[in-house]
């Protein structure tokens, strides 16, 4: 079941179009991820989700209903940002108590955990926090609100390594109890690979994939060898990387090539991240191309 939809959707700053004609689906108790390089449309997309901002035109729904001014709905979504704002006299724990009145959910055992495990100064003014732990008062917010739509967007840029391994082993364990829609937006991808089930792709405003996890990673191959053993492999399909040595040749083949001879050949799956970089990449030649009037890739 779809809980967000986007039909349509644009959204433009001035002359920069943000978000452009988008449409996709979010659907019910899964994880996903919005990825995309900087600036490609993903905060504004959340923004848009959570009420924050109006499309230009086009059409959102979450949990079936126009998200801007509705309180109904705004209560169902929890969106975590990097260096949110409290106001200057909030102490760590007001923000705290201020998520647990607006969340029905609100599990202030969990958060105590969570308080522990991150080590958050709860006395502390929030604007004195460390980066780190003020975004750990957002993961935990995140986390114990547990709200049946929960967008974090990179929350955890802060956070030391043990710390983000600690949210998404929490995230993990939680939304296993507990499932509901989340929606992370990182470019830490490898850390959330194993997580992540569906991914969403923005890039220029305009979505470039939008398949689950294990979709996207059965649909490519890396294949290294002699280069005219990986090119006779390879031919007829996309390749969005090559690497070449000496007469040995590395490619990132689209598609997997059935029937092949594969002897001398390594045939390797790929990780999402490699995947999200490359399709980038060449979704960027593939503009170059066009710019240059040759449309298509050399
Ligand atoms: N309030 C605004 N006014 C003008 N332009 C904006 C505004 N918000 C976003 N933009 C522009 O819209 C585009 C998309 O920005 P957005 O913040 O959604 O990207 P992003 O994918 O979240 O990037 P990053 O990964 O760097 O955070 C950018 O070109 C940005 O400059």
């Amino acid at each position: 079941m779809s809980v967000v939809s986007l039909r349509g959707v644009t959204k433009r700053y001035g002359d920069t179009t943000a978000v452009d004609d988008v449409s996709f689906d979010l659907h019910e108790n899964r994880i996903h991820g919005l990825l995309g390089r900087n600036g490609a449309g993903k905060s504004t997309v959340m923004r848009m989700l959570t009420g924050q901002d109006l499309p230009t035109s086009g059409q959102i729904r979450v949990v079936g209903e126009n998200p801007f001014e509705n309180a109904g709905v705004l209560r169902q979504v929890c969106f975590i940002k990097e260096a949110q704002k409290y106001p200057d006299i909030f102490l760590a724990r007001h923000a705290l108590k201020s998520a647990e009145m607006i969340f029905p959910n609100w599990d202030a055992e969990f958060a105590e955990q969570l308080v522990d495990e991150f080590r958050l100064p709860l006395k502390t003014r929030t604007k004195k926090l460390s980066r780190g732990q003020l975004s750990a008062v957002g993961v935990i917010v995140g986390l114990a609100s547990r709200a049946p739509v929960t967008l974090f967007d990179e929350p955890y840029l802060g956070l030391d390594a043990v710390a983000r391994q600690l949210f998404y082993d929490h995230l993990l364990a939680d939304y296993a109890e507990h499932p509901r829609t989340v929606v992370l937006s990182t470019h830490l991808i490898d850390e959330v690979a194993d997580m992540i089930e569906h991914v969403v792709v923005i890039d220029r405003g305009r979505i470039v994939m939008n398949d689950s996890a294990d979709n996207l990673r059965s649909q490519a191959v890396t294949v290294s060898g002699p280069t005219k053993a990986v090119e006779r492999f390879a031919a007829g399909h996309t390749v969005l990387h090559r690497e070449d040595v000496g007469g040995y040749a590395r490619l990132l083949v689209s598609g997997i090539p059935e029937g092949r001879d594969t002897t001398s050949l390594q045939v390797e799956p790929v990780s999402l991240q490699q995947l999200v970089v490359r399709t980038a990449q060449l979704s960027d030649s593939v503009l170059a191309g066009a710019a240059n009037g040759k449309g298509e890739l050399s």
